[in-house]
């Protein structure tokens, strides 16, 4: 009975307030409707212990891609899709042969961070003006980019703005930096503009092939490594993070080779500047400032290089003697100034590798090669400019040990005293060496594959057919090889006929 009362007492409550809401006044209504509205939603979070964080494909300017969107997908296919039912795979343009795989839409996956649990889930594009048809000139514009969405217990909030969405971040730096395609870029002009455009870039070599002497390679070898780990050292000594090295040897020495080992070494990209195809320094600068980080420049042949510049210094001489002015090789000459009307000038160009331009930017390196180092400008090798000289030489018994080991597989033979004793006596490029020393056939690096495929009774039995068809290849190369070096030294020892 006494509920009945309380239940009756209720509605006449009840509808005393309705008699009250139609008597007040339009505004007051506006206003009451306001304070309920935004009283909901604080009612409803005090009821409610989770919260949501929301990262949409697109950031704010919305046709820029959010990069956090992108650290959450690769976070959450090598963390936790493992738990997800439906997963989606697409092969990458790069040498791995492994699928990547990642979240389908509308998945929710569990993952627990210092014991946290949180839930992270998918929503696919939405149309934003659902049955309203829109017009719009931008693509996608009338969509609702795909966003992630993560729930976490409020008591968790703190843990997941300053520790897990941070570690998200730093993982996903950490798998792209390991997992990225390194592209080979190269500069043209379009609608009178330079800008660079890039392929995928997997160089063959690395350090271990690169035939030379051993003591130059591991001082190059630590002085990149002393780069790669000299973020420190360059802000506490206040230098640009960049390296200079210019590359010097005769053509078939291995320069550009050097620059593939030094791409694989560092995981770098490459940019070839095309200096001929510059039309000024500003096209110069733009080249530049357009470059990434973590990146090698480089410009091959610099004495070679026609480049028509703005002589403030005209008939200068190179360090040689030599007439830079009119020379056929070297046409870069100097000017005081930098000239954005005029073409490409050394002080625009060395702007960028040491000067003011240089801050710009960190982690690059910059090479030079040249096959006739004498007649480059003093200004360009001057001390301090290119960090490093390296001088890339003839053929001589240790490099050719190198060749032998990676072309042949063989690391000694009794052929070989007698080819440190040749190359001793004649100029042969480590080029002509390795032209010399593949085997016809089969490659033998394809039969170590077969080798590796293989179940191990037709192993066995191809490993001895492997090691026959080895040493009768060595024979054959090193015989070939003996001959042309024996040739090489009557051609290097005979006088020219006049
Ligand atoms: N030092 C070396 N170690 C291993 N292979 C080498 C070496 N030098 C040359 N080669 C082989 O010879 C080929 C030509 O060498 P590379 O293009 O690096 O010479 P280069 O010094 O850049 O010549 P150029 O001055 O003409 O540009 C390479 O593809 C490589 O196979
Ligand atoms: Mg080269």
């Amino acid at each position: 009975m006494a509920s009945v009362e309380k239940w009756v007492g209720f509605g006449s409550a009840m509808a005393g307030v309705g008699l009250l809401w139609s008597r007040m006044p339009e505004h007051v209504h506006e206003e009451a409707r306001y304070i309920i509205s935004s009283l909901v939603p604080m009612v409803m979070s005090y009821f409610n212990p989770y919260e949501q964080i929301t990262i949409s494909e697109h950031g704010e300017e919305r046709y820029r891609r959010n990069k956090m969107f992108d650290a959450v997908s690769t976070y959450l296919s090598s963390v936790c899709a493992g738990g997800a039912s439906k997963l989606k795979a697409e092969l990458r343009n790069n040498r791995k042969d492994e699928p990547l795989i990642t979240l389908d839409e509308n998945q929710e996956v569990a993952d627990t961070f210092e014991g946290a649990r949180m839930w992270w889930r998918l929503y696919p594009k939405a149309s934003r003006n659902k049955g309203v048809v829109t017009v719009s000139l931008m693509p996608g514009d009338a969509d609702e980019p795909r966003c992630f969405r993560l729930v976490f217990h409020r008591r968790h909030r703190h843990l997941v703005l300053n520790s897990y969405l941070p570690s998200v971040v730093r993982h996903w730096r950490e798998l792209t930096e390991k997992n990225r395609q390194r592209r080979l870029f190269t500069n043209h002009t379009k609608d009178r503009k330079s800008e660079w455009t890039h392929v995928p870039y997997n160089p063959p070599t690395t350090f271990d092939m690169l035939a030379m002497d051993p003591d130059k390679k591991y001082e190059i070898v630590n002085d990149l490594t002393a780069f790669l780990e000299g973020e420190d050292y360059h802000s506490k000594v206040g230098k640009a993070w960049k390296r200079g090295y210019l590359l010097y040897g005769p053509p078939g020495t291995g320069k550009s080779t050097m620059i593939g080992a030094m791409a694989n070494f560092l995981g770098y990209d490459v940019y070839d500047l095309d200096l001929t195809s510059v039309k000024n320094n500003a096209d110069l600068r733009k080249l530049f400032l357009d470059t990434t980080d973590k990146s090698i420049i480089v410009i091959e042949d610099i004495d070679a290089i026609e480049v028509e510049l703005t002589t403030k210094r005209k008939g200068k001489k190179a360090a040689n003697g030599n007439e830079i002015n009119g020379d056929n090789h070297v046409r870069i000459e100097f000017s005081d100034k930098y000239d954005d009307k005029g073409e490409v000038t050394l002080s625009g160009l060395l702007s960028f590798v040491d000067g003011l331009w240089s801050a710009c930017g960190s982690e690059r390196i910059f090479v030079f090669t040249t096959n006739h180092v004498d007649r480059l400008d003093p200004a360009l090798i001057r001390p301090g400019r290119m960090d490093k000289h390296i001088e890339m030489s003839y053929c001589r018994f240790e490099a050719f040990k190198m060749l032998a080991k990676s072309y042949l597989d063989i690391t000694e033979h009794s052929l070989f005293c007698e080819i440190g004793r040749l190359l001793d006596e004649t100029n042969t490029t480590p080029a002509d060496v390795a032209d010399n020393l593949i085997p016809r056939g089969k490659r033998n690096d394809e039969i170590s594959q077969l080798l590796d495929e293989a179940p191990a009774d037709v192993a066995n039995n191809l490993s001895l057919r492997y090691k026959r068809k080895r040493d009768r290849d060595a024979d054959e190369c090193l015989k070939g090889l003996v001959e042309i070096l024996k040739k090489a030294r009557v051609e290097s020892t005979t006088p020219p006929i006049n």
